[in-house]
């Protein structure tokens, strides 16, 4: 029997990250290849033509999978209904500037766009904040939507995730995909922390640990960290615009996940409520090592964790609380 359509939100979807977003979901990237879609696309009133344009497309594309598209300037139609929202409505940072820095605008979007989820979503809608600041937008939502399950709000760092994995896999001449387990701490920020002390690479010889393969801890311990955490920034630089399909590509891989399950012994990092694993303070939106099973994450327990990586994971930690008083004293 065929299935029913999953319906998918997209906010911001006149942008460039959901314009890239938007086709990928539609072709089967997000939910799978035999997963028909709904789309649902929100954006604000200046740009209704341009979204109007995307809904074109979209059918002129003639995707198997697409049962329907939603374009609307009214949260409340597009929230009706949808199983996943993918939060991409924002104002994106811009060359020298910080993602707090965008911080004023968008956690506003978030707290207003948080009652209409909460109350006209399905009840179990899996969502995923990708505007910036990241964590931040989710934290709001997440104190906005109270009677949301909190395990079902989340934001994107698989992009930083994916980012060390493809850094690896250049540093060592590998594939990407033979690479695995490397773990994104705390917020989608300089202040992240990319771990790879639990990374290993598939070789003829079996798994091995990155950091042996490397052997370059000086490098590991500097250049790859900070090139991973000022990734975005460099995008900003070379494009003048920020990162879009790379991070529409890491939001299907996220929800994808997320639903379907990540394979059996591979993690994935995603921002999530933190319950107080590995001793970050319980309630911020954290990036964690997940698996995900039966449409549920579970962080990732017992990796051991040395004296480099706790205090880089609490200095993330502290600007997630810093971000958190920051946007409350934004929405007073
Ligand atoms: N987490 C990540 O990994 C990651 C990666 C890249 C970009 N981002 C962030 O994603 C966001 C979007 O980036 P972009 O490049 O697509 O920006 P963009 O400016 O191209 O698009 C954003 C869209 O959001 C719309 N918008 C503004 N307010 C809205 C509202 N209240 N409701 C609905 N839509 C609204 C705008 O009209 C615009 O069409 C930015 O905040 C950016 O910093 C996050
Ligand atoms: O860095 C940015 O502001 C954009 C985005 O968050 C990114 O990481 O590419």
């Amino acid at each position: 029997m065929a299935k029913q359509p999953t319906r998918v939100l997209v906010t911001g979807a006149a942008g460039q990250i959901g314009y890239a977003l938007v086709p990928m979901i539609a072709r089967g990237a997000m939910l799978g290849l035999d997963q028909p879609v709904i789309i649902h696309m929100l954006d604000i009133e200046p740009a209704a033509e341009s979204l109007k344009g995307v809904k074109m497309e979209l059918i002129d594309a003639a995707f198997p999978l697409l049962k329907d598209v939603v374009a609307t300037t009214d949260v409340v139609e597009a929230c009706k209904g949808v199983n996943v929202a993918v939060m991409v409505g924002g104002f994106p940072r811009k060359e020298g500037m910080e993602r707090k820095d965008v911080m004023t605008k968008n956690v506003s979007i978030y707290k207003a766009q948080a009652s209409a989820l909460e109350q006209h979503a399905a009840p179990d809608c899996k969502v995923l904040v990708v505007a910036n600041p990241a964590n931040t937008n989710a934290l709001i939502l997440k104190e906005f939507a109270p009677s949301f399950p909190a395990k079902n709000i989340t934001c994107l760092t698989r992009l930083d995730h994916n980012r060390a994995l493809g850094q690896v896999s250049e540093k060592l001449n590998v594939h990407v995909g033979d690479v695995k387990n490397v773990t994104i701490w705390g917020n989608h920020s300089s202040t992240q922390y990319p771990d790879v002390n639990h990374a290993t690479v598939k070789t003829a010889a079996g798994e091995k640990p990155v950091r042996e393969l490397v052997a370059n801890d000086q490098w590991l311990n500097t250049e790859f960290i900070t090139t991973v955490q000022q990734r975005g920034a460099a995008i900003i630089k070379a494009r003048k615009l920020s990162s879009a399909l790379s991070a529409a590509s890491s939001a299907c891989d996220h929800i994808r996940d997320w639903v379907l399950g990540t394979p059996k012994g591979t993690w994935v990092s995603m921002g999530v409520y933190s319950d107080g694993s590995y001793g970050i303070p319980a309630g911020l939106i954290y990036s964690f090592p997940v698996t995900c099973e039966k449409g549920e994450w579970s962080i990732v327990q017992g990796l051991k964790i040395d004296e480099f990586s706790k205090a880089k994971m609490d200095a993330t930690a502290k600007e997630l609380v810093e971000e958190k008083s920051l946007a409350y004293s934004c929405l007073n």
